[in-house]
């Protein structure tokens, strides 16, 4: 690490003679893998664009000329060469480096990212300010991926880039694959653009931008060069780079869509290391839907599936193997996804949208005003709620109850295990007279037996796990394990009764009022945000009903929760099985 060693800075970086670059890329590269081979993180991504990241700090005045990385998971080598060489080896754990560019975190990290196709709109935005606050000459640059340009936000800053007279520079990522491969008409036109294929259109052109490519990406003196002519033109610019995700680590080329966020992987030989997960005792749940809906799929031909860009991550790819006329990856577009499904709804297919509790917060509207008020019955799978562990403040699902409560129509519900997300999965083709929601967690799930014969959930009905004489604990999804576990072991398990509520809404109106009339206090627990979610939604109840009862919420503080493991998380809530035989001990 010769070279690597001695930058601090870009402003070391730039002392470099240009043929010295080459070698620092291979540095780079060699620290991200023996890094991300033993922390874990978003590998192949930024292994892509080590060529890129070197040349733009070189080339560009960083950090006052104004550098975005869209979604941010390629941003691990503009971390390591912006000052954080030395943190790197904390990247994503608790206390660490975000795995993302976080504004705190470093003035060099001009916007913080983490969800997919803002970049754009945020760098036009600083172009504008650059425009009206006299710094003219200040440069805005963006970079990104060929899945993300085509997420409708970038779309609608590009079209507005065109028509606004400032001067930035996209540079499009092109890698032909998301987390799985990329999808859509754009593809095919990109791909027409790599095989320079004649006498086409140019989108971005017709967009007024000026296009420049294709350039390899990973021709080092290449991208120096179109980058120092691109310099200092005004207006706005496209740069299009075609680079290979994973470059430089095999296993990572040839299979990139597992090396997108590998695990721990051996740094020599590339081989995946399996982990203290291969040795839990049931699937993940992710696994547990994708094959429940296939089994749906195949008795109900009305069902069909939907994910926006996550076949993989949501396992919606066992649909799209098994019925591959009835299952959608419509890249990152999750308005669009959730407003298709509408539109199948109502003529009377019954779609299963699967989508990340986090990446639903993108489809806000399209679930009020196109599948809500129209009452569709659209089934949201929402996978990832709860706090998600590394990935941090932008991943957690943690605000999807309190969004999703507050809708007319729509049932909310979330399974204590995976023999229930089956069960709720089933009951949802079968009763789906509106839309429903079925929130589970990312990870793995209890038990490896949850391929029981299917049974319908009563809707809105709660179950009773345990009585008490005392306490009554209402639980929401699968934090009830550990309500189980507690009960084990706090001072008094004949004080405190137990009960899966399984829906925050409707909620059980007739269990609440026995409880209110039975018990002396009333504690919630849910992976999700106190503020306005299912503990709310008690309280409210209580409180409008006039009962005495008092009620005592236990769930994620109203606050952005940093990154660290799921255990680290969740025990700094109080939310593990010791935060709660403390707080039950207590009431
Ligand atoms: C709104 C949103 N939806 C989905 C994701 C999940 N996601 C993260 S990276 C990624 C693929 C990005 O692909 P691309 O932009 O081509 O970048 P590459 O990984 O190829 O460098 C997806 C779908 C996200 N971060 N944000
Ligand atoms: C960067 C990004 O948004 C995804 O890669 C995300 O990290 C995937 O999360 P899972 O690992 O939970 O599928
Ligand atoms: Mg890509």
């Amino acid at each position: 690490m010769k070279l690597l060693s001695e930058i601090n800075s870009p402003e070391d970086l730039r002392k470099l003679s240009e043929n010295q670059l080459p070698d620092l890329a291979r540095e780079l590269r060699r620290f991200i893998i023996d890094v991300v081979s033993v922390k874990e993180g978003h590998l192949g991504a930024s292994l892509g664009v080590i060529e890129l990241t070197i040349a733009l700090h070189y080339v560009f005045n960083t950090p006052e000329d104004r550098l975005i990385w869209d979604v941010g998971h390629q941003a691990y080598g503009h971390k390591i060469l912006t000052g954080r060489r030395d943190q790197f080896d904390s990247i994503r754990q608790k206390e660490g480096l975000s795995g993302f560019p976080k504004r705190d975190e470093s003035i060099f990290d001009a916007f913080g990212t983490g969800h997919a196709s803002t970049s754009i709109s945020a760098l036009l935005g600083m172009a504008l300010a650059a425009r009206l606050s006299g710094a003219p000459n200040r440069e805005h640059i963006a970079v990104i991926g060929d899945a993300s340009i085509a997420g409708g936000m970038a779309f609608e800053a590009l079209n507005h880039a065109g028509v606004a007279e400032a001067n930035l520079l996209v540079i499009l990522n092109d890698n032909a694959i998301g987390i799985d491969p990329s999808v859509g008409a754009l593809k095919t036109f990109l791909n027409r653009k790599k095989q320079g294929m004649p006498g086409e259109g140019n989108l971005f052109e017709s967009l007024n931008l000026n296009y420049s490519g294709p350039v390899d990406g990973h021709d080092l003196p290449a991208v120096l060069q179109e980058l120092k002519r691109l310099k200092g033109k005004p207006g706005p610019r496209l740069l299009h780079l075609i680079t290979t995700k994973g470059k430089g680590l095999r296993q990572a080329e040839e299979n990139q869509v597992t090396y997108h966020a590998p695990g721990r992987f051996d740094k020599t030989t590339g081989e995946l290391i399996r982990g203290e997960k291969d040795k839990e005792i049931g699937p993940k749940y992710q696994d547990i839907f994708g094959h429940t809906l296939v089994a749906l799929a195949a008795q109900n031909p009305k069902i069909v599936g939907i994910t926006p860009a996550m076949p993989t991550g949501s396992s919606m790819k066992f649909m799209m193997d098994a019925f591959p006329d009835r299952a959608f990856d419509v890249g990152i577009a999750e308005q669009h996804a959730v407003t298709l499904a509408a539109g199948m709804a109502c003529e009377g297919l019954i779609p299963y949208c699967a989508i990340y509790s986090t990446f639903l917060q993108r489809g806000y509207d399209q679930v009020i005003h196109d599948v809500a008020l129209q009452n569709l019955p659209v089934i949201f799978c929402l996978d990832r709620a709860g706090l998600v562990g590394k990935d941090g403040a932008t991943h957690h699902g943690v605000f999807d109850i309190a969004y999703l409560r507050c809708i007319p129509n729509i049932t909310v519900m979330a399974p204590m295990n995976g023999v229930e997300l089956r069960n709720m999965l089933y009951t949802a083709q079968r009763e789906a007279r509106g839309p429903m929601a079925i929130r589970y967690p990312r990870g793995y799930s209890d038990h490896p037996d949850w391929e029981h014969p299917f049974e319908t959930i009563p809707l809105g009905k709660a179950r009773k796990l345990k009585s008490g004489n005392r306490i009554a604990i209402l639980s929401f999804g699968t934090l009830g394990q550990e309500v189980t576990r507690a009960l084990d072991r706090v001072d008094t398990p004949e004080a405190f009764g137990h009960f899966d509520f399984r829906f925050a809404k409707p909620l059980d109106t007739d269990m609440l009022k026995e409880i209110a009339s039975r018990y002396e206090r009333i504690v919630t627990l849910e992976d999700g945000c106190l503020s306005g979610g299912f503990g709310s939604a008690v309280l409210e109840y209580i409180s409008d009903k006039g009962y005495a009862i008092p009620v005592s919420r236990l769930g994620i503080a109203e606050d952005f929760i940093s990154h660290g493991s799921p255990q680290e998380l969740y025990r700094e809530q109080g939310l593990d099985t010791e935060g709660l035989i403390r707080s039950l001990n207590g009431f």
